[in-house]
């Protein structure tokens, strides 16, 4: 497909995508209709979409309209390309840009526009990360690096990268998380590489990792994953020597890869389903990677930045406060509660954090970390809670 052609077909997904498909959806379905598209048209239309979306409120106000055509537009306009080499009308191209189309665009006229947030939530997020909010906001503007977590269970980091390397995958490593990855060329590859399908390495941000390090794990602890997901936090915690580990989430399905993940990595991990976890405990530290906004982690997933409204928070909040009581009542006497969210937001940690504090007296917080959304990670905050 030569570069219009891929741009036409952003055009067309970014339309479904409004009109309310599931992005992923919209991307497969393309992918299964467009047989001529290869593996590099395909990443190309998905990196023209992703841009689009996270990008949406200015290239909308530069390009004239949020449709999919305006977006494509205020994208090129942003970018200094040449609009009328795109849209030429030849065919799978963008058809001419009309009189209007051409006449259309304005310049930015907010904070919120030029750093791409809605303008209800822009005061709030301003609030909650303070001199971190401008770079924060415009990380979320920008793809998200690949991060890979060093499996310690079988192998060192320094191993791991070989191994990588091995397969044309470069990377480097970060500079204070101490199993974190970052793949600097042949992304695409990692799946396929021997590095990942010996598990040497997992698909993990940073932040999410550093969330794990900041944990006093001990051998010998009994550790529940209590918002398992997917587990990437549960093999992380079951690659710590001499640490037993469960995971649980409402929704069990979430889980199924995990008994196969886990089984890659080499480490042990006890699937519980809701019912039995609550006679299961108490454990020696409780984690819950708590159901949130994602704020710190829209650049992974940017039509959640539009989709977030207010009413929407404060379920979420709601969520949050009542997973954290139950998650409180597993966790032993001595114990840790640990409590994390992918979230920038104050509402969803440190004010759930004091209000936790505030419900049970006998708790108190004995530590707090957030990281703002940069290069090195995501955006997340962890809280440890003791009593
Ligand atoms: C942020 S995700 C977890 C991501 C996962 N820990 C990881 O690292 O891949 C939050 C999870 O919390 C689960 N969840 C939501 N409400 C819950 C509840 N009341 N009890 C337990 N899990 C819940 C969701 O199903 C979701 O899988």
């Amino acid at each position: 497909m030569i570069p219009a052609a891929r741009m036409q077909a952003a055009i067309e997904l970014l339309d479904e995508i409004s009109a309310g498909k599931p992005v992923e959806q919209a991307l497969t379905g393309w992918a299964r209709r467009s047989r001529f598209a290869g593996s590099g048209d395909r990443a190309a239309v998905r990196d023209h979409v992703f841009e689009a979306l996270r990008r949406k409120r200015s290239f909308a106000a530069i390009g004239g309209a949020a449709t999919g055509r305006g977006l494509m537009l205020g994208a090129l306009r942003q970018s200094g390309g040449d609009p009328s080499a795109v849209f030429t009308g030849a065919r799978h191209c963008p058809a001419p840009l009309s009189d209007a189309e051409q006449g259309g665009g304005r310049d930015l006229a907010s904070d919120a526009e030029r750093y791409d947030m809605p303008d209800w939530l822009w005061p709030e997020f301003s609030a909650s990360l303070g001199d971190e909010a401008v770079a924060s906001a415009a990380a979320l503007q920008r793809r998200a690096p690949v991060w890979l977590r060093a499996n310690l269970a079988r192998k060192t980091r320094e191993a791991a990268v070989r191994a990588l390397a091995d397969d044309n995958i470069k990377c480097d490593l970060h500079p204070s998380v101490s199993t974190a990855i970052r793949v600097l060329e042949g992304e695409r590859k990692i799946t396929a590489s021997t590095a990942f399908r010996d598990g040497l390495v997992e698909l993990q941000d940073a932040s999410s990792q550093a969330v794990i390090a900041a944990l006093p794990l001990q051998p010998g602890m009994r550790v529940l994953d209590y918002c398992a997901g997917g587990g990437g936090k549960s093999l992380a915690l079951a690659a710590t020597r001499g640490v037993q580990v469960c995971a649980s989430d409402i929704d069990p399905r979430r889980m199924r890869d995990l008994p196969d993940r886990a089984a890659r990595a080499g480490v042990i991990v006890e699937v519980l389903d809701p019912d039995a976890v609550a006679h299961a405990g108490p454990f020696d530290l409780v984690l819950v990677d708590a159901p949130c906004s994602g704020s710190g982690a829209w650049r992974r997933s940017p039509a959640a930045k539009w989709a977030l409204t207010q009413d929407r928070l404060d379920t979420l909040t709601g969520i949050q406060a009542d997973v954290l009581d139950r998650a409180a009542a597993l966790t032993s006497a001595g114990g840790l509660l640990a409590y994390a969210t992918c979230a920038v937001l104050s509402a969803e940690n440190t004010r759930q954090v004091q209000d936790f504090t505030a419900r049970h007296t006998t708790w108190r917080c004995a530590f707090e970390q957030s990281w703002p959304v940069s290069d090195l990670g995501d955006g997340f905050f962890t809280a440890h809670l003791t009593r």
